[in-house]
């Protein structure tokens, strides 16, 4: 596929604590708080933004946004940081009413995987791919490339890896690439969360069923920095089209996914040895080496930037010089960041201030979370214009169905028109309304939105309703 639909979806941590730091409200209860505003326009804590977004609480008390439809990767990084916008002015209207309310109470939302106590939660990757093509085939050239990409996009983090010896004083503790690998328990799976797979197999496509397959891969980490999100989209779209162009690919299947994914978190150099299924061992760089080399071949002009980018953070993991990518790689800026305040307060990296300044890296509060202040001073990038990331708040991409979702929930918000809708679906909910089907996500014009517009328009109450306050 020349062009490629994808959208991110990002469950965040919730906590909410008193300014000692301890436990105010269950996370149940600080969720209901934060969806108040949700729930008292849309009737339900599952909605569709003017962005053409979801925006919902899952179970497990994990809001999430799906951000819409994109077909260019930075229009995805726009949509996904407008969702933490979203969510930060949600919890901060949160916070006021329960200071207002006399609570020491505060809620913190964090764009991470992994809470204190060791639960995992997801930053899912879903790709539209050709039905015809062989889906049973994509896994085996698709599972080395995501095993080892970590080394490029992961958020990095430190874990206590098993002490190899058994030696007396616990085990050290170490920096990795992606805590999240130690999360993953199986290569391919329909399931999510039971056996939290690498890819996920549950064929739902949000589409014409015979046309089109969604493409879910769990194994990624959620990243801050605009630069590892785009590159988490933009080489797997590359890999994808190279495995659907039915030409000669690297053949570098492993003998065994998960235990490889474990290594090549901890191993920082890149160049572990990964037994192969063929026979033979491989490492992390090499496979990612050999990626890029290969889909350079056909790349066009407009993905040369992405090309260096993806070679520049290889370099990285091969020179050991962190120059460039301790201020573009979340792994890498958080690597220097522990290192730095580590060495300052004379601890390890185990230490509980280390697992503090963690959750802080991702915290999505401007005022309060530490990749934020990293950006302010210049040490993190932003790549976006502020403009197009505040203008993806209420405007959806416009080169997917996407564009048909948010006009009409655009128009539904401003006239007070009670409407329904999902990926696929857009109808009002008046007895007797007929839905339109959207199958193709590449559709952006249709009559029949064009009349469910009017329709909306010449319902619409005299006094418009005001759009949802906080998107
Ligand atoms: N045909 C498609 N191909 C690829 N991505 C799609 C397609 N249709 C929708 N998407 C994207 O897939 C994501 C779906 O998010 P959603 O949270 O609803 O996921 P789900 O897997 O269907 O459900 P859940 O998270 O509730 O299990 C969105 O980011 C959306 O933009
Ligand atoms: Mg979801």
């Amino acid at each position: 596929m020349k062009r490629r639909v994808g959208g991110l979806e990002t469950e965040y941590g919730l906590v909410c604590v008193r300014a000692d730091g301890s436990r105010a409200l269950e996370p149940e209860a600080a969720a209901r708080e934060l969806f108040r505003p949700v729930v008292a326009m849309g009737r339900s804590s599952n909605v569709f933004l003017r962005n053409a977004a979801r925006l919902y609480l899952d179970v497990g008390s994990h809001p999430e946004y799906a951000t819409a439809e994109c077909d260019d990767w930075w229009d995805l990084v726009a949509q996904d940081r407008a969702g933490d916008r979203i969510f930060a002015d949600l919890a901060a209207q949160a916070n006021e009413r329960l200071a207002a309310d006399g609570q020491d109470a505060r809620i913190h939302l964090l764009k991470n995987n992994v809470d204190s106590a060791g639960n995992a939660f997801g930053s899912h990757e879903n790709f539209l791919v050709d039905r015809r093509g062989e889906f049973t085939r994509l896994p085996r050239y698709l599972l080395p490339f995501l095993v080892t990409r970590q080394i490029v996009t992961g958020a990095g983090g430190v874990v206590r890896s098993e002490p190899e010896d058994g030696a007396a004083g616990g085990a050290p503790a170490q920096f990795v690439f992606s805590r999240r690998s130690d999360h993953m328990w199986e290569a391919v799976s329909s399931a999510t969360t039971r056996t939290r797979p690498i890819i996920n197999t549950r064929d739902e496509p949000h589409g014409d069923p015979t046309r089109f397959r969604r493409l879910h891969v769990i194994v990624g980490d959620s990243t801050m920095s605009e630069v590892s999100t785009h590159l988490r989209f933009a080489t797997t779209d590359l890999v994808l089209r190279a495995i659907e162009s039915g030409r000669a690919l690297p053949e570098l299947a492993l003998h065994d996914d998960i235990t490889a994914i474990r290594a090549v978190a901890r191993d920082l150099t890149g160049t572990a040895p990964l037994p192969l299924a063929g026979g033979g061992t491989t490492t992390a760089l090499e496979v990612q080496q050999r990626w890029l080399d290969h889909v350079t071949e056909f790349a066009d002009e407009s993905e040369q930037a992405v090309l260096e980018t993806w070679q520049r953070a290889l370099d990285t993991v091969r020179t050991g010089d962190r120059t460039w990518a301790a201020q573009n790689l979340d792994w890498a800026i958080k690597e220097r960041l522990f290192t730095q305040v580590a060495e300052r307060r004379g601890v390890d990296l185990g230490d509980p201030a280390i697992e503090r300044l963690d959750l802080a890296y991702h915290d999505i509060d401007p005022g309060q979370g530490v990749f934020a202040a990293l950006q302010r001073r210049g040490l993190a990038p932003q790549r976006l214009a502020e403009a197009r990331i505040e203008a993806a708040r209420t405007t959806a991409p416009t080169t997917t169905r996407a564009h048909l979702r948010g006009q009409v929930v655009t128009a539904a918000q401003e006239h007070g028109v009670d409407h329904v809708v999902d990926w696929t679906t857009l109808r009002l909910t008046r007895p007797g309304a007929m839905p339109i089907q959207v199958l193709d996500p590449f559709t952006t014009e249709l009559p029949a939105v064009d009349a469910l517009l009017a329709e909306i328009r010449s319902q619409g109450t005299a006094a418009p309703a005001q759009p949802m306050p906080f998107a």
